[in-house]
């Protein structure tokens, strides 16, 4: 059996845009790979664009990449048949950005949850099934219970919404979550709680989760061990734990995500500030060799003819750049 609950290896994801009359295509994901070790919390981080939300729906067979494959608990998602792959579903769930896209705006908070439970058969009745709702409820906020029950997902604020969400996700109990940017719409006087809440969820459950953010900040709330994966431009160029990350990033990428993060005494990081020149380059644009080379103050020849390859610095620290 393996050690992970997910693991995506070589993923390629291409899509193709129609320019006048040409269609042009265009890695969104090029050749990544990562691992999500059972029971624990794996960051994906990078800019708008950069291919983790690809990445983390190859991930829930949501889309099917172009090249690599996806293994679920040590088996291929995209080999199973219809019953394994039955059981994948319910144990691999998402919560999205936008809880609008995980919830029926039409049906009241009960019947979100209920149908679930019923519609996969992990209730016998609707008792049991709104009890595991109210529990459910009770844990990530909803409380108490009754007073949200028999709303419209419109009658919720945003962050009520989300739990909502997060709720629905977590009421049949999965091996694995998605969370993809599952803050970024709301307050930030409400982001720590909501984080907090899905990470002690994910504890009790002893899930296995998968969090998407542009913020590193958010991240500090799983732990100096967490295992953190950078991308930019469909490419992962470092792999650490956060600890790492925070303390010697290896990739001028995470070097200049690090510098952008607010301190109160901002010389104590004078020494290491980097800012990037001009913006991130379309994925039509990318440049030839790394994808940062033509933003990257230590930029050589080598980096502009070839790509670096993914080197292993330590036991847990990876990072695809030439100066390493
Ligand atoms: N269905 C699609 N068809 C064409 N291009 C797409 C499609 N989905 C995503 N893209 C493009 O693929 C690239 C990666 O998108 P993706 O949503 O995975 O990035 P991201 O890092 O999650 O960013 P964000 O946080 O903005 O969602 C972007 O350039 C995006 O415009």
């Amino acid at each position: 059996m393996s050690d992970n609950v997910i693991e995506a290896k070589n993923i390629v994801v291409k899509f193709y845009i129609r320019r006048g009359l040409r269609r042009i295509g265009f890695a969104a994901v090029d050749n990544v790979s990562i691992a999500v070790p059972k029971g624990s919390i794996f960051g994906l981080i990078g800019e708008s664009g950069s291919g983790k939300t690809t990445l983390g729906k190859v991930t829930l067979a949501l889309i099917k990449p172009t090249k690599g494959e996806v293994l679920f608990q040590g088996r291929n998602i995209f080999d199973m048949d219809k019953k394994e792959f039955k059981k994948y579903r319910v144990n691999a769930q998402y919560i999205p950005q936008d809880p609008y896209a995980s919830i029926n705006p039409y049906k009241r908070v009960r019947d979100i949850l209920t149908d679930i439970a019923k519609y996969h058969k992990l209730a016998l009745n609707n008792k049991e099934a709104l009890d595991m709702a109210i529990d459910i409820m009770n844990k990530v906020g909803l409380n108490p219970p009754e007073r949200y029950l028999d709303k419209y997902p419109f009658q919720l604020s945003g962050g009520e919404r989300q739990r909502v969400s997060i709720a629905r996700a977590l009421m049949l109990k999965p091996a694995y979550i998605v969370a993809d940017e599952p803050v970024t719409m709301l307050d930030a006087s409400l982001k720590a709680s909501i984080v907090k809440t899905i990470k002690d969820m994910v504890r009790e459950i002893g899930s296995s989760l998968l969090f998407i953010t542009h913020e590193i900040t958010l991240l500090q709330f799983f732990g100096p061990s967490t295992l953190v994966a950078v991308m930019y431009l469909g490419k992962l160029v470092e792999q650490a734990t956060l600890k790492e990350l925070l303390e010697e990033p290896l990739h001028p990428y995470t070097q200049a995500l690090i510098s952008a993060i607010p301190v109160p005494d901002p010389k104590a990081r004078e020494t290491r500030k980097l800012i990037l020149s001009g913006t991130t380059p379309s994925p039509l644009n990318k440049p030839q060799g790394c994808p940062l080379s033509n933003r990257c103050p230590f930029a050589m020849d080598i980096c502009r003819k070839e790509e670096p390859q993914l080197k292993q610095v330590s036991p847990t620290h990876f990072v695809a750049c030439h100066l390493r």
